[in-house]
């Protein structure tokens, strides 16, 4: 936080009046939080999740020696002498597939035809791939060996082969990826799909998560009406339960969208109400300003309701209703507010709901490609921009009701509290989106 920022707000002291500035405003919200319980969730479920359990490695993995080609299971001492012109010949005594319990002894002058991942069987120490023996047919070299149900023959007779292996070769030792006991993933780590895949692979069906949360977006307003409708007069399409939905469920929450609501008082504590049962996060747009059908604030006045020191998102709401102390955030109508809202404010709640860390998004710094001018002085300006190649362009104006330009930036643009604008080639913050 600048230092600015620090003594406009000290200067506006506590109480009603009281300026918030962006960073104490989250801060207080994060402060009242806590991160949901943990679950055992089926693997997939839990994709995304931060695992807070340390798992460990209970079978080893691979759990057998097995081979890593299709070839020939070989005594080592059987092919020592094999070359291009001085082939070995060895009985076939069988096949040994992948999944197979049941595996022949290999004795000397013996082979076994293998395929990959299948068993090591007794007696081999190696694996001669397919293409360094005849596979079999008494012809040259083979390039592969053909299906068993096209040649079940060739699990028996003999196979010639053209080159000598070390003991161990193409053979994954037991345990060479993962040993029994060895620590497989550390109590923090999210689950992304390699982690999923190590899980799976150790034989792990649940694991112990922090779930995702289900967040309730509900947009105010009785001018709303859904996409796909008609407008009548007066009327507009009710964008922001869409894009707070989208924007909820990219941060990693479940996202439960509820249909606009109408500006009555008693309708939206109804409608919130009957949504508690599957909530962990409300998320309101709308009726948050100073209007007379502001019914945000009016239905809800267990929330404390701010102005925040930034544009756009200046009126703020935040709370915990019901038995449950359920976190509320009621966010600002005009659609750029409500959005820039949700990455300032609903999205680092989200992360740190799931115990996520870090919880807000990546700042960096960018050479500003045009000039910037008309930041209101005093508030933290978050302006669309597009970011690339370390340079920012500034993408449509100001206003808070610019949903195109919104719909072409990549990153959001931060005029500090200090600034009227930036120069042309100056640097300036950038907090990138998506
Ligand atoms: N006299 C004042 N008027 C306003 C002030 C102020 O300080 N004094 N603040 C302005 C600012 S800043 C904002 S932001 C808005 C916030 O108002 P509300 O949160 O009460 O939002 P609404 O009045 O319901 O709507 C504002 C605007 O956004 C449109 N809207 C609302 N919901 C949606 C939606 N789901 N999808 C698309 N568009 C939506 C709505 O039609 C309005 O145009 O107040 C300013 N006024
Ligand atoms: O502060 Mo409002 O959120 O500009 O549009």
């Amino acid at each position: 936080m600048s230092s600015p920022e620090r003594s406009a707000h000290a200067a506006d002291g506590g109480g009603a009046d009281r300026v918030w500035s962006v960073d104490d405003h989250l801060d207080d919200i994060l402060r009242r939080l806590t991160p949901l319980e943990p679950i055992e969730l089926q693997l997939l479920d839990a994709q995304g999740c931060v695992l807070v359990e340390d798992v460990t490695v209970p079978v080893a993995l691979p759990p057998f020696d097995n081979s890593s080609m299709d070839g020939y299971a070989v005594r080592v001492a059987d092919v020592a002498g094999a070359g291009e012109d001085t082939a070995v010949v060895l009985k076939v005594i069988g096949d040994v597939a992948a999944g197979e319990a049941q595996l022949p002894t290999v004795g000397p002058g013996q082979a076994a035809r293998i395929m990959t991942g299948a068993p090591l069987p007794p007696g081999a120490q190696a694996v001669v791939p397919v293409e360094w023996t005849d596979a079999g047919h008494g012809a040259g070299p083979a390039t592969t060996m053909r299906a068993h149900s096209a040649d079940p023959a060739g699990a028996s007779g003999e196979v010639r082969v053209h080159r000598p292996v070390e003991p161990g070769a193409h053979v994954r030792a037991r345990g060479s990826d993962a040993p029994v006991g060895e620590p497989a993933l550390a109590a923090g780590t999210r689950l992304g799909p390699p982690q999923i895949a190590l899980l799976a692979a150790i034989g792990r069906g649940q694991v112990l998560v922090r779930p995702r949360p289900r967040v309730v977006v509900l947009s105010t307003g009785s001018e709303l009406v859904p996409p796909g409708e008609e407008l009548g007069p007066g009327q507009i399409h009710d964008s922001n339960s869409y894009a707070l939905a989208a924007a909820a469920r990219e941060a990693g929450a479940i996202a439960y969208r509820v249909g606009a609501v109408a500006d009555d008082a008693a309708t939206l504590r109804a409608t919130i109400e009957d949504q508690l049962i599957r909530a962990d996060l409300i998320v309101t747009s709308g009726g948050v300003s100073v209007g007379a059908y502001d019914v945000v604030k009016e239905a809800l006045s267990e929330l404390e309701f701010r102005k925040l020191a930034m544009q756009p998102g200046k009126p703020q709401g935040f709370g915990l209703i019901g038995a449950d102390r359920t976190p509320l955030l009621a966010l600002p109508g005009n659609p750029v507010s409500s959005y820039v809202s949700f990455e300032l404010f609903v999205r680092p709640v989200i992360r740190a709901l799931m115990g996520l860390e870090p919880v807000r998004r990546e700042t960096v710094t960018a050479r500003c490609a045009a000039r910037i001018s008309g930041s209101p002085e005093g508030k933290r300006q978050f302006l669309r921009g597009w970011y690339e190649d370390g340079a920012v362009t500034p993408v449509g104006g100001a206003g808070s009701h610019l949903v195109k330009a919104l719909a072409h930036a990549n990153a959001l643009i931060v005029v500090p509290e200090r600034s009227t604008g930036i120069d042309e080639g100056a640097e300036v913050d950038v907090i990138l989106l998506g």
